[in-house]
């Protein structure tokens, strides 16, 4: 810690402790556990955006594995490459929506490499049965095609069905080489692809879109929690999303999902409590046709507005979250006004990295009088007004994927189900004490995500029992129990 430490740039950092990881897998393992709020924002968000960023300049030995579009027809072998013979959990990408960065093609394998380092170190899942892949169809980044250091093919991004028989060719390889259970986590894909990959092979496979699906569980455990705090039911909310993606549209479902289970409406009435505005405006009945499908249902009869302003004004939630990739665009006239009729307004700027952010914790603070429950997508720092602390959460899918993924392997779980994400969001809002609610924390602190994990992955394989998908029997009688005894621990044997 004290050699990282000594580096001023978190970059320098990054390529430290990834050293390490490929050099010393326990050390580093014990380093990310005893130091995980110190070392969350280096080999994740924020500092991970800038390396993938510049991954092949800053290249020392290759993570993951790559499986690039001139291996078609080969893709069993390539996996066959992997020195692990069992696998229990692969994270992809294909590099076209890296964080809020856009299309960063190969060299989002920082992605997978990431989220995997956090399913050992805060989910507990042994490294040896993690596999992170990085699917290369090309980029349509032009700098990175210019860059002589760029590590991936250099050709347009393949489309259409060239693009669907390869990742096809994938998912029955990872099948064959793994078996059924395979847990495949799709994260950071385009939303064209994104929603079409989970609809078409969660009928067939064990899948888990992280953007999609756990944002969703983790926004809704941070909305659960500020609505203890502020003593208010969730169908008394309006929600106002900005961005209508993966991550936007999928916290939205489950929102109203949650809602049709806490009070008598339908799923079509709890949509009607949230909206939603995308690069062209408030979605609204009069879009309808030109809607892309997941959109669809969020199209309620209003007129059309093209400022957020206006939409804040007109509609008065009392929930904003943002989700656009697109920082600075909660202005302080945004906040100011959503603060005007709230008393507490609920506010997530989720967009990552941190130049993504729709609004720092700072600005959330003092254009809302301190008044404001925050989070953001990455980490903020505390921040001090006139003499008084605010302590910002983070709404990130890190407090979420660890969990549910621990808990579909331990009891060999055949399929996600959405009533796992709300299990998985309630577990985590039940971690949130007294105290943290009422310093303005929704969120749980990282320093105890292993026992949140463990609560997380319980309440999943309790939830998959339940539904009668999961197939390790018989079911153990303590499930806490279990999955803390299922965890990975670097230890070090004392000597002699
Ligand atoms: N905190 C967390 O755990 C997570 C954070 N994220 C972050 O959320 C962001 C979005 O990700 P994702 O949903 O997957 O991306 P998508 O590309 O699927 O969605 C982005 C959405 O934002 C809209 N948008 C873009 N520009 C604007 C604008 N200027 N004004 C209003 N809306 C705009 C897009 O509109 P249109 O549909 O018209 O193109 C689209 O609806 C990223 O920064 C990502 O890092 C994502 C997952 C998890
Ligand atoms: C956190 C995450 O998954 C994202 O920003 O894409
Ligand atoms: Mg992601």
């Amino acid at each position: 810690m004290e050699n990282i430490r000594s580096y001023t740039d978190s970059l320098q950092k990054y390529i430290a402790i990834m050293g390490l990881q490929e050099r010393n897998t326990r050390l580093f393992y014990r380093v990310l556990i005893d130091n995980v709020e110190e070392m969350l924002p280096i080999v994740y968000t924020p500092t991970v955006g800038e390396a993938c960023q510049k991954y092949g300049s800053i290249f020392q030995h290759p993570h993951g594995l790559y499986i690039s579009l001139n291996e078609r027809g080969k893709v069993l072998d390539v996996l066959k490459n992997w020195p692990e013979p069992l696998v229990d959990v692969i994270v992809v990408t294909d590099g076209e929506r890296i964080l809020g960065l856009g299309d960063l093609g190969c060299q989002g394998m920082g992605i997978p490499v990431g989220k995997l380092a956090l399913y050992t170190a805060l989910g507990g899942v042994r490294d040896s049965v993690c596999l992170p892949i990085t699917i290369d169809v090309g980029t349509n980044n032009e700098d990175l095609l210019n860059d002589k250091f760029y590590i991936g093919l250099r050709q347009k991004r393949a489309t259409g069905k060239e693009y669907d028989d390869f990742i096809h060719e994938f998912m029955m390889a990872v099948k064959q080489a793994y078996g059924e259970k395979i847990l495949v986590q799709f994260e950071d894909f385009a939303n064209r692809n994104a929603f079409k990959l989970l609809e078409k092979y969660q009928k067939t496979h064990l899948v888990f879109n992280d953007d999609i699906q756990g944002t969703s569980a983790v926004v809704l455990g941070g909305i659960l929690a500020a609505l203890k705090s502020n003593q208010e039911s969730i169908q008394d909310q309006i929600f106002l999303f900005f961005g209508a993606g993966e991550a936007g549209t999928g916290i939205a479902e489950l929102i109203a999902l949650e809602i049709t289970k806490q009070a008598d409406v339908s799923f079509e009435e709890a949509k009607e409590k949230i909206w939603m505005f995308d690069s062209k405006g408030l979605i609204v009945k009069a879009r309808l046709e030109s809607l892309q499908p997941h959109k669809r249902s969020f199209a309620h009869e209003h007129e059309e507005c093209h400022e957020l302003i206006s939409a804040v004004k007109t509609l008065r939630p009392t929930v904003l979250i943002g989700t656009s990739g697109h920082g600075n665009t909660f202005t302080k006239d945004v906040i100011q006004t959503l603060s005007s009729f709230n008393k507490r307004p609920v506010i997530m700027a989720l967009s990552n990295p941190t130049s993504k952010s729709e609004c720092t914790a700072e600005q959330a603070y003092r254009w809302s009088e301190g008044r404001a429950l925050f989070a953001g997508g990455s980490p903020f720092a505390p921040v001090t007004i006139n003499g008084k602390t605010y302590y910002p959460g983070q709404g990130n899918n890190a407090y979420i994927f660890p969990g549910i993924g621990h808990g579909l392997i331990i009891c060999g779980a055949i399929r996600l189900h959405n009533d796992m994400l709300l299990a998985a969001a309630e577990a985590l809002a039940s971690q949130v004490t007294q105290e943290q609610l009422d310093k303005g924390l929704i969120y749980p602190l990282f320093q105890d995500i292993r026992k949140i994990s463990a609560c997380i992955s319980a309440a999943v394989a309790e939830k998959a029992y339940q539904l009668g998908l999961a197939t390790r029997l018989p079911k153990p009688d303590d499930l806490l129990a279990y999955a803390k005894s299922c965890m990975y621990s670097p230890l070090y044997r004392p000597y002699r």
